[in-house]
């Protein structure tokens, strides 16, 4: 099989602190320009103290990509899988270099979010732009991927590893609530997520793979879930409105409706520090002083299924290049109509981003 066009595929994140020397300068990089008050930056900061000053996200991510690599090798794909971060080591501007350097001129990339919105698409979409710029290569970058059946397969199957670990403290009669879980985003770039047209939202994209999963998992566990989505790392200024209910409050509001409750945090493809912190740190005691038995779906991190979708969706987007396959792209960035609101004060134009990617 082959990616051709492409040569080489990057595999693009968020970055995080590798040890406590590192997290002031991270903090830094994933703030500037955004708004966010410094309160919140030293917030985060001691978030990443209480770990050492070191994100699981880079070897999470690193341990991906060998399983990614070695799942293009069963397919017998032989193209490199290199690494790239927006807001830490390695940067994408390096890795950009270095692909250059090695004769890559047509690479494939994917990002670490499932969802649309501006910090999990355009953004990166507008980085490798900008990482590419002037340079001899052109970068693209696959779709999405939060609508295949396969992420909800494969959130369904932590989902109900978690039910059956909750029921053997709480029993079979026991009324459980799944809350799923996702990284809250400002109502302003909620509003303009995806095409803007409410069904199609990063909330709506959501709520779409949260039915997904709790009806696969309802079916295999032979119980009907009841579930809702909650919200969790909300930042920015307190004036600001961002998605809720944040997944604390919420717990508060139902702990007499409910005995015990599941954390599903399908916003999250592995356990970066909002999933360690805010999940199995804040929500956990949250829950624990409520009363509340609390248990923490896994992310999908490098299950198979997931795997085989992201290697998939390189290899389906490759044939569209060739012209084998229709592309139906649910990313509009290209057009300048997709996820454009950067911050709730600025307004959604797309002038700057009218141009076709080169
Ligand atoms: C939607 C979304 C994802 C999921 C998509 C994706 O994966 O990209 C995500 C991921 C992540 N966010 C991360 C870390 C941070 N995010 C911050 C700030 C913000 N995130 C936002 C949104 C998202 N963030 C937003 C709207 C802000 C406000 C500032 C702004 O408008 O940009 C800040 C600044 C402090 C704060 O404000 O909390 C930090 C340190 C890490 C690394 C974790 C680790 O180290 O394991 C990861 C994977
Ligand atoms: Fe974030």
């Amino acid at each position: 099989m082959t990616l051709a066009p492409y040569s080489a595929i990057l595999f693009s994140s968020f970055g995080g602190p590798n040890g406590p020397d590192d997290v002031l300068p991270f903090m830094r990089n994933a703030t500037r320009g955004r708004g966010v008050p410094d309160e919140r930056l030293m917030e985060v900061s001691e978030h990443y103290m209480l770990f050492g000053g070191k994100s699981p996200i880079n070897e999470l991510n690193l341990a991906l990509i060998d399983r990614i690599r070695a799942e293009l090798d069963r397919r017998g794909i032989d193209v490199p899988v290199v690494f790239g971060n927006r807001n830490w080591e390695p940067y994408f501007a390096d890795t950009v270099d270095q692909l250059i350097a090695d004769g890559h001129h047509k690479v494939l990339a994917l990002a670490t979010s499932a969802y649309q919105s501006y910090s999990s698409c355009a953004q990166y979409c507008q980085d490798l732009e900008g990482a590419a710029s002037g340079k001899d290569i052109r970068i693209d970058k696959i779709d999405p991927y939060w609508d295949a059946p396969e992420f909800s397969r494969a959130n369904a199957n932590s989902l109900i590893a978690a039910v059956r670990a909750l029921r053997e403290r709480v029993g079979g009669d026991a009324k459980v609530r799944v809350l799923f879980v996702t990284h809250s985003i400002p109502t302003a770039m909620n509003d303009h997520s995806s095409t803007g047209e409410p069904e199609n939202r990063y909330d709506a994209q959501h709520l779409k793979v949260a039915r997904a999963v709790a009806d696969l998992a309802g079916e295999e566990l032979g119980e009907l879930l009841t579930w809702e989505l909650t919200y969790c790392s909300r930042s920015g200024s307190p004036h600001v409105p961002w998605l809720e209910p944040d997944i604390n409050d919420r717990m508060e509001e139902i702990k007499d409706e409910v005995d015990a409750v599941v954390a599903a945090p399908i916003g999250f493809i592995s356990d970066h520090m909002e999933v360690l912190y805010d999940l199995d740190t804040e929500a956990a005691q949250t829950a624990k002083e409520l009363g509340l038995p609390y248990e923490r779906a896994a992310t999908v991190d490098t299950d198979p299924v997931f795997v085989s979708l992201l290697v998939d969706r390189l290899v389906e987007w490759a044939e569209a290049e060739r012209g084998e396959r229709e592309r139906n792209s649910i990313c509009k960035y290209a057009t300048g109509n997709c996820c454009l609101v950067r911050n709730p004060n600025q307004t959604n134009t797309g002038a700057h981003h009218a141009a076709p990617r080169p």
